[in-house]
């Protein structure tokens, strides 16, 4: 057997989609839709849920030093301060639960009008495929919400690609860079840390995986983050999932 683990838990951006599709592509749709997805949805409780997150993410925030730091504001000024503080956190990339949080829902619009289609890498769903058919259980764990995660999948190139997956995990299990997020999902899924193999482009997030006791390897796909060849060293690094019925 290629994989030893029954659990294949995916990070999403740089290791089966694209960084260019989330940068190029994501991003900017956020960018250029977000006043006209407020204006059209102010007052009403859908849009009021995501603010409500945005507005606690803001008190926390306000109590740290982050640079270019955006309040939001109560009274005349309340709408554009939201704006703004979402592309203040849009500009540093945050990964707020909130933040990704609001970007899915206006994501979800784009799908589902046609205008967005989510990336994957071709060896993707050949490769999820045969691991499923070998008996292991395919997850992903990503800084996109949930919501964002489905929809990428339900409306991907290749079309409604969801029930490869078994479940999707984001930031409420806690940040990628920390180790009990992946105790958590671990703890979710019902296993062992050591029977999960986390996939991941980012070496922190291989090495918190590592912490919890969890198996995990680098992905290197083109226009990633050069990874660091002597902090990398001890991490299986591949350049696609074929990596993973090879013995
Ligand atoms: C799941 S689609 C949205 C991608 C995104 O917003 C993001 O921050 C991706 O982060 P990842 O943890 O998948 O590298
Ligand atoms: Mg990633």
């Amino acid at each position: 057997m290629p994989v030893q683990e029954t659990v294949i838990l995916l990070d999403i951006e740089g290791t089966i989609t694209s960084i260019s599709f989330v940068k190029d592509t994501l991003f900017p749709y956020v960018t250029n839709n977000l006043v006209n997805y407020i204006n059209k949805l102010w007052g009403k409780e859908k849009l009021e849920i995501d603010l409500e997150l945005l507005r606690e993410q803001a008190a926390i925030d306000s109590n740290s030093e982050l640079e270019g730091f955006v309040p939001i504001v109560s009274g005349d000024n309340a709408k554009q301060s939201i704006i703004d503080n979402i592309r203040w956190q849009m500009s540093i990339d945050r990964k707020t639960t909130a933040l990704k949080q609001l970007q899915g829902h206006i994501w979800k619009e784009g799908y589902e009008n046609g205008v967005l289609k989510g990336h994957l890498y071709e060896d993707v769903l050949p490769v999820l495929n045969k691991l499923i058919k070998l008996g292991k259980r395919i997850y992903t764990y990503s800084s996109g919400s949930t919501n964002a995660q489905e929809y990428l999948f339900q409306y991907s190139m290749y079309g409604d690609v969801s029930n490869v997956f078994i479940k999707y995990f984001d930031t409420k299990m806690g940040p990628k860079n920390s180790v009990t997020s992946y105790t958590n999902i671990a703890n979710d899924i019902g296993v062992n840390c050591g029977d999960i193999l986390f996939l991941t482009d980012i070496l922190t997030e291989a090495e918190a995986a590592i912490k919890a006791g969890c198996n995990s390897a680098l992905l290197e796909r083109p226009g990633n983050a050069p990874l660091d060849p002597e902090k990398s060293s001890t991490f299986k690094i591949m350049k696609t999932l074929n990596e993973l019925l090879e013995n």
